[in-house]
């Protein structure tokens, strides 16, 4: 397709304010051109199956334990962190079980998401905006006019902490629920910075002090289904410019993580938390922990897929604190792999 047509057409969806879903409520059976992907992405799609051990581990954070401080308890709690440390070494992802969030605000949270982007349009439409420093946004594809081609998905950005946004000016049909749920986030990633602080061979409250949990970003993603969904991808590979994420998935699997060369699905499972490393911990962490590359395969099945998604991160917020490599976790034998970068040079760098 020519690079014109390319912008033409990004031009006109963008300017119909309507997203994917907009598309595929229209009865279109063949994607527009513009989310064509590249014959290589392509390939990519169907890649060798991979050995079957090869799975995301899943930690069970077995509530009491995890989250009491009794002497009794610190055994389980080492073999968590030990859990946690190597799966944020070798794979950069994992689910967490038992992780002490009601499964009804999980299940209130996909329902509100997926309540968002299947209300009237004119309701939406309001939030539409390129902006992506605004607190509150709905849109497609953030880089609709940069990327080779664009992805079968919308979505709903909004920054929830260290300034929560005022109920008033949430959409109506998932506002208290984002309200909750981000509470729900800002409790489970201290765990998490806990836990990851341990397995590093920090004290305990060593991230939570450099404020890694302080920031947090909600995704509320929305995947239509796609009528060719060998021919495009729901979200393009890419890392997560975050410290973690905490990512819930519905029930429509789709997300895959490249591990060792190959592709590995990352299937729903029914409470469970997906948790993965962000470039942000993989730069302080000093290549301890890695942030993988992970995409989303179109949506083939009839029914949406729906997923909610918490980065502990400035996003693309302006930001001058200064983050490198860690301290104590440097010496002659592992100097800094990285020079040491503000938030807002490193969102420059991600955009
Ligand atoms: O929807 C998903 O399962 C993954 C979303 C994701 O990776 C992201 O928003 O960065
Ligand atoms: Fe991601």
């Amino acid at each position: 397709m020519e690079s014109t047509d390319r912008s033409t057409q990004a031009k006109a969806f963008d300017e119909s304010r309507t997203g994917v879903k907009g598309l595929a409520d229209s009865g279109i059976t063949e994607i527009p051109a513009m989310f064509r992907a590249h014959p290589a992405t392509l390939t990519c799609l169907k890649p060798p199956s991979p050995p079957q051990h090869l799975m995301v581990p899943t930690i069970d954070l077995k509530g009491g334990s995890v989250f009491s401080k009794n002497q009794q308890d610190s055994k389980t709690r080492q073999r968590v962190v030990e859990k946690i440390g190597d799966a944020a070494e070798k794979w950069g992802f994992f689910q967490v079980i038992n992780h002490g969030i009601p499964v009804d605000v999980l299940e209130r949270m996909i329902e509100g998401t997926r309540g968002f982007h299947e209300q009237d349009q004119e309701a939406k439409t309001r939030f539409y905006s390129r902006d992506f420093t605004r607190d509150l946004y709905y849109a497609s594809n953030f880089d609709l006019y940069t990327s080779q081609a664009a992805s079968w998905r919308d979505t709903l950005g909004c920054y929830m902490a260290p300034n929560p946004p005022r109920l008033e000016d949430l959409p109506v049909v998932c506002g208290e629920i984002m309200m909750e749920y981000s509470k729900q986030m800002k409790n489970l990633g201290e765990v998490l910075f806990e836990l990851l602080s341990e397995a590093l061979g920090l004290n305990p409250h060593h991230l939570k002090d450099m404020d890694c949990a302080k920031s947090q970003v909600m995704f509320g993603q929305y995947y239509p289904p796609c009528p060719q969904p060998d021919l495009t991808l729901g979200l393009s590979k890419h890392t997560d410019f975050s410290f973690i994420t905490i990512l819930l998935q519905g029930k429509i699997g789709g997300l895959q993580v490249l591990h060792d060369q190959y592709w590995i699905d990352v299937p729903p499972v029914p409470g469970a938390l997906v948790i993965n490393i962000g470039d942000l911990l993989q730069l302080i962490s000093n290549d301890k922990f890695i942030s993988a590359e992970h995409r989303v395969i179109a949506n083939g099945s009839s029914e949406p897929r729906t997923s909610v998604v918490c980065f502990f991160s400035t996003f693309m917020k302006a930001n001058a604190r200064v983050y490198g490599p860690i301290k104590e976790l440097l010496s002659n034998e592992n100097p800094a792999k990285y020079r040491d970068f503000t938030l807002t040079e490193f969102s420059n760098i991600f955009r």
